[in-house]
């Protein structure tokens, strides 16, 4: 088997946000909540791995850590060569530069006041990048996303939802970024435009040889452009393998919840019963109070986390020992080809 080329490892992370109010404090009310409690990740270089998780889960949180936008209480985040523990390690500035982060409001994360030239070559202003004419370096991005030069002159307000994405696209890979966050990418579009995303980011990533993380509710966007899924419930990754493998033969209770029923439902509204509190987690397993097949074992001790396959893991005490499902045997088909539809007509 030949080694892995990890361009970026999570070990161990926990990120915890202040959290109490002042009665909380007065009370003597934990004044923290661990959003990640002990969360690792891995992504080769040149794949994109898709996070999944209902609403509040800790997606968002586990990108912007690592960006270094969330409090690291311990564990630590590797990108490339450089290794970081804590939200103010001296190394930041230089991964930052290696990383892109794509906001989930695509619109509003574009200055209104900004022509889109302007915005795309902001980043390369910004880290004092930029080689050459400023004009014909956002052509350039433009073109790589599929828009013409006269985007350049526009203005936010001027563009539909998918061709703001677009422009995001091309603003996050000013730097080169070898590594892109990509928070809920297809969020608000319309199906045919969403296919149209998804075919671009597949295509630049096979040609730029980019890393994606992409943070998403839609499980058939995951099943879509990934190669790995991990799946996160309370901030924790309960599972995580080979996407088809994921797709086809899911091993933990939560993931079956989440792929028994239509791939293009998003995720929040798949699982019935209440999310716990992340301030008061489940003792044993944290899957255990809407676990369909959840037994004494599971209030008694944490599950381990079982090997499926080779590379497929999942953390519950029955993972492996469970029917195999076959949820998914065929793989979902993009809504519109690579090139098909024209982006400036979004
Ligand atoms: N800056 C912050 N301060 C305090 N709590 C926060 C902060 N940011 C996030 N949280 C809390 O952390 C938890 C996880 O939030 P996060 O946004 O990471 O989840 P998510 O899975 O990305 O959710 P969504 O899919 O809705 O974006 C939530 O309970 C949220 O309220």
């Amino acid at each position: 088997m030949t080694k892995k080329d990890n361009l970026l490892e999570i070990n161990d992370l926990e990120v915890r946000y202040p959290s109490a109010t002042l009665f909380e404090r007065i009370r003597g009310a934990d004044r923290f909540v661990t959003v990640l409690p002990n969360t690792s990740l891995t992504i080769e270089r040149g794949k994109t791995v898709g996070l999944i998780g209902e609403s509040g889960s800790g997606k968002t949180t586990l990108g912007r850590a690592v960006m270094g936008l969330a409090p690291i209480s311990a564990g630590q985040v590797r990108l490339d060569r450089d290794t970081v523990t804590s939200q103010t390690d001296k190394l930041w500035p230089g991964m930052r530069r290696k990383t892109a982060f794509m906001f989930q409001d695509a619109v509003a994360s574009l200055d209104p006041r900004m022509r889109l030239g302007q915005s795309v070559t902001e980043p390369l202003v910004v880290h004092h990048m930029l080689k050459g004419d400023r004009r014909e370096k956002a052509i350039e991005l433009l073109g790589l996303v599929g828009l013409s030069p006269d985007f350049a002159d526009r203005y936010p307000h001027e563009i539909s939802g998918g061709q703001a994405r677009r422009v995001t696209v091309a603003r996050a890979l000013a730097l080169e970024p070898e590594l892109v966050v990509a928070d809920e990418p297809t969020a608000g579009l319309d199906l045919s435009v969403q296919g149209e995303l998804l075919n671009l980011l597949n295509d630049l990533q096979r040609r730029l040889n980019v890393s994606f993380l992409l943070i998403t509710h839609n499980l058939a966007v995951a099943r879509h452009v990934t190669d790995r899924i991990a799946i996160m419930y309370l901030g924790r990754i309960v599972e995580e393998g080979p996407s088809e493998q994921v797709f086809h033969d899911p091993a933990h209770p939560y993931t079956r919840a989440l792929l028994a029923a239509k791939e293009t439902v998003d995720v929040d509204q798949l699982i019935s019963g209440e999310v716990p509190s992340l301030k008061q987690r489940p003792a044993g397993c944290e899957f255990r109070t809407r676990c369909p097949i959840a037994r004494a074992i599971c209030a008694d001790k944490p599950p381990p986390a079982r090997r499926i396959g080779r590379e497929h893991l999942a953390t519950c005490h029955f993972a492996g020992s469970l029917p195999q499902t076959g949820v998914h045997q065929t793989r979902h088909q993009p809504t519109s080809k690579p090139n098909e539809g024209n982006p400036e007509h979004e």
